[in-house]
């Protein structure tokens, strides 16, 4: 005998029918519940089939019988009639009408009764109009366009130059347009007097009567005649009236009035003549300006594109609907169409961008017209698809709003560049960080030298310079920045290291100051970080500043710089942003040895421009930024200067960046160079300084003289680095935390400009085992730290 069993089956509806609940067991899963096949209960089945089944003495336990003759106990509160079962949706056979049952097993015991239980949750009541319209998305009283101070400003100057440039190209036209008009004036006179005899001998009426005549019906024709006539006297006699007016003004032109007149009067009824004669289709005056007009975008076209990206849900949507919907007409945005587009449910953003190009070859445009965006304050779908009149590549480059004059004030938002439909887009700089990466020649260093010139144009920011590849791209800088270095050599790239050390250093300074002006005059520092007041008081030195070393993958993937290197713009990228220190890096070769991912990662600004790769581009703009769209892999060759720009709003923006080429940078810095003499910020390579006259009074030769014992002959570089991170934490702190190996790297191109070698010495480790290792021998290092020493006294001396 079977054991009755309460354990719980969730199945789906067979029928396809909505989803039941079986009685048997209380379930709060909303799929179908069933109890073992074996165990059924048949009650409801009978109960609704009105036959056996469940015990009917009231004092009888509560149990059932299988069609096998099993006896099951039933849950009180389980259905015994029809009636018990609980109506669906106020329809009492909807219910019923689902109870469905198993097949049955071999031997005929299995049965499932199902009892229907709504699983959807009902309607939810419909939303008053006051509840709808307060959540309703306000559309803006004024366009966007007419917000938008500059975007005025740029509509209205087009107008006005269009304006004139139609008027002059018609005025300097008028001569040969005198002549058109008078070599056509006696065809049109000959027209006027065809049509004016046509009028008045009533031509139109000449097929009727012929057709009278032909069909024989005198009456009508009578009748015709009868009509002709009176028209004819009439119109004729209008005719001469105008006719004898005509004579009386010539008249009064020859006898009473100016010569003037009796010219003007020709000259305008030449024109007049020459008008009529025109033909259609060579009209007197040329066109001014030809658009090569750009298609109109249509729902139709839009979705004749979307369905030929591939995408089965799309093409499924389309074929057997519910299709595609637009939740906002299509319309002209700026230089281009905007369409709004509610994907098929399964569909996203991403999935449409990815096949950008397929997306462009639907709509017929160019690659460059084509620009799919997400909506993120919407659904997944939702889909904005601008379709610009012109390749953005294409388009004449905006000209940088600080061009010509005015300065910069880095804690406000600097221009950077335009978007696809020309409006402006800048960047905060302040507090952030920003990664520039890209492949060669596609505008790393113009999109970074706009920034460099803002930052020149703000006489309060200190401008640390280096330009890794040496074709002095950042030349142009010299005359303002504090530290300034071009070129591929370890020269620069020591300046390099040496700036970032001493960056590194200062933020400690800057730490320890703010948080004394925190703890003194908390209202002067109420974020804990460097405000424009605390920035331009020169006596707390927390005036901002701008470092951006350009192809800096020289510095990172440098096999005795990398370390330190690391640790260095790491330490600066965190904490540099609340001290008032923006670190700029670009790099033609985004991967994880030239851009380390824990510089990367922390970078608050993104631009990438054209890549090749997911990883190089989700280098540059974070993780999963190609998973989610956003690909600079999709920009051509042509696509200069064009780039994803991250961090700057709240959804990535394709931004062109101002085009200043090296003449106007020249220009520019030329006024930079003014405004910083009249603020007196004139300092370091722009002083004429070399780093060493500002540079720390203690040097590595002298240092690592210093840590060596008296009885030490040779010693471990490791060894030697420790001691240094003991005696200036400041300093070699950074050297410490690195590994044996890369100490005595580190220590190596420390030690390499004052001609001292490492190599293999003999030594003991803690464990008082032997080893051997890299280090340097003592009489070395004294004698290259006595050489120092007599030249910097002489320098001191001079
Ligand atoms: N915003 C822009 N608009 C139009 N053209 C641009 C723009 N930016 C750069 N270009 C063009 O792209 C060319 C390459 O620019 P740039 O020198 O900045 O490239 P890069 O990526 O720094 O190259 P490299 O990797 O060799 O340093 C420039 O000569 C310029 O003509």
């Amino acid at each position: 005998m079977n054991t009755p069993e309460h354990a719980t089956t969730n199945t789906a509806d067979p029928s396809g029918g909505p989803s039941v609940n079986t009685a048997e067991q209380p379930s709060t899963n909303p799929a179908t519940n069933t109890v073992p096949a074996d165990t059924v209960n048949t009650t409801v089945n009978d109960a609704v089939n009105g036959t056996e089944g469940a015990a009917t003495d009231p004092g009888a336990p509560e149990v059932a019988y299988t069609r096998a003759g099993n006896v099951v106990p039933i849950r009180p509160d389980a259905a015994r009639t029809p009636e018990d079962i609980p109506e669906q949706g106020g329809d009492p056979l909807a219910g019923r009408g689902t109870v469905l049952d198993a097949p049955a097993d071999a031997d005929g015991d299995a049965e499932v009764v199902r009892h229907p239980v709504q699983v959807d949750p009902p309607e939810p009541a419909k939303p008053s109009w006051w509840q709808a319209a307060r959540e309703a998305k306000v559309r803006p009283l004024v366009p966007a366009w007419a917000r938008s101070r500059s975007e005025v400003r740029q509509r209205a100057k087009w107008l006005a130059g269009y304006a004139g440039h139609t008027t002059a190209y018609h005025a300097i036209r008028c001569p040969l347009y005198a002549a058109k008009l008078a070599a056509r004036a006696p065809r049109g006179l000959g027209r006027v007097v065809v049509a004016g005899h046509r009028w008045v001998f009533d031509a139109e009426g000449k097929p009727l009567r012929i057709a009278a005549v032909a069909a024989g019906a005198t009456d009508e024709y009578r009748r015709l005649t009868e009509i002709r006539e009176t028209r004819v006297r009439k119109r004729s006699t209008v005719v001469f009236l105008l006719f004898l007016a005509v004579l009386a003004g010539v008249f009064l032109l020859v006898t009473a009035l100016s010569p003037v007149w009796s010219w003007l009067t020709i000259a305008a009824a030449v024109g007049v003549f020459g008008w009529v004669g025109t033909p259609a289709d060579k009209p007197v005056i040329g066109r001014a300006v030809v658009t090569s007009k750009a298609p109109k975008l249509t729902s139709d076209v839009v979705v004749r594109a979307l369905t030929a990206l591939g995408i089965a849900q799309i093409n499924q949507a389309v074929s057997k609907g519910p299709g595609i919907t637009f939740p906002a007409p299509i319309t002209r945005d700026g230089p281009g169409w905007r369409a709004e587009v509610d994907l098929p449910h399964g569909v996203t953003v991403t999935d449409v961008m990815e096949r950008r190009d397929k997306l462009a070859s639907g709509l017929r445009r160019p690659l460059g017209c084509v620009w799919p965006e997400p909506v993120s304050e919407e659904h997944a779908g939702r889909l904005v698809l601008w379709v610009g009149d012109q390749n953005m590549a294409a388009a004449k480059p905006a000209a940088w709003p600080l061009a010509k004059s005015g300065k910069a004030d880095l804690f406000k938002t600097v221009p950077f560049g335009t978007d696809q439909r020309g409006r402006p887009v800048g960047v905060d700089l302040v507090f952030a960080n920003m990664v520039i990466g890209a492949m060669p020649r596609m505008g790393k260093t113009f999109s970074l030298r706009v920034l460099v010139l803002a930052a020149a144009l703000d006489p309060w920011v200190e401008l640390l310079l280096f330009e890794l590849k040496g074709t002095g791209d950042l030349g142009m800088f010299e005359r303002v920045a504090h530290r300034y270095a071009s070129g591929p050599d370890t020269d620069t790239l020591d300046k390099a290291m040496e700036a970032l050390r001493e960056l590194h250093r200062e933020l400690e300074r800057r730490s320890k100051t703010i948080r004394r002006i925190a703890k003194e005059n908390p209202a002067a520092c109420p974020e804990n970080k460097v405000t424009p007041e605390l920035a331009r008081n020169r006596k707390l030195g927390l005036h901002l500043v701008f470092a951006a070393i350009d192809e800096c993958q020289e510095l990172f993937s440098h096999e005795d710089y990398k370390a330190e290197a690391t640790k260095l713009a790491e330490g600066i990228i965190k904490r540099g942003p609340a001290m008032g220190v923006i670190l700029i890096l670009a790099t033609q070769r985004p991967d994880a040895n030239s851009l380390p991912p824990g510089v990367s990662a922390n970078a608050g600004l993104r631009f990438c421009l054209r890549v090749m790769g997911q990883t190089e581009n989700d280098m540059v703009l974070g993780t999963s930024a190609y998973k989610n769209g956003i690909r600079a892999t999709t920009f051509g060759a042509k696509d200069k200067g064009i780039g994803y720009l991250v961090g700057a709003a709240d959804d990535p923006q394709i931004v062109r960046s101002y085009y200043i080429d090296g003449p106007a940078a020249e220009t520019i810095v030329g006024r930079a160079r003014t405004l910083r003499e009249k603020a007196g910020t004139i300092t370091g390579h722009a002083a004429g300084e070399a780093p060493e006259a500002t540079g720390p009074a203690h040097s590595l030769i002298a240092d690592v003289a210093a840590v060596l014992g008296a009885d030490e002959t040779k010693v471990w570089s490791e060894t030697i680095v420790d001691r240094l991170a003991a005696l200036r934490p400041e300093v070699y702190g950074a050297w410490a935390e690195l590994d044996g190996r890369t100490k005595a790297n580190q220590l190596a191109a420390g030690l390499k400009p004052y001609g001292v070698e490492t190599g293999q010495v003999h030594g003991k480790t803690e464990g008082g085992k032997t080893a051997n290792r890299r280090g340097v021998v003592r009489a070395d290092v004294e004698a290259a730290a006595n050489t120092h020493r007599r030249k910097t006294t002489n320098v001191d001396g001079e």
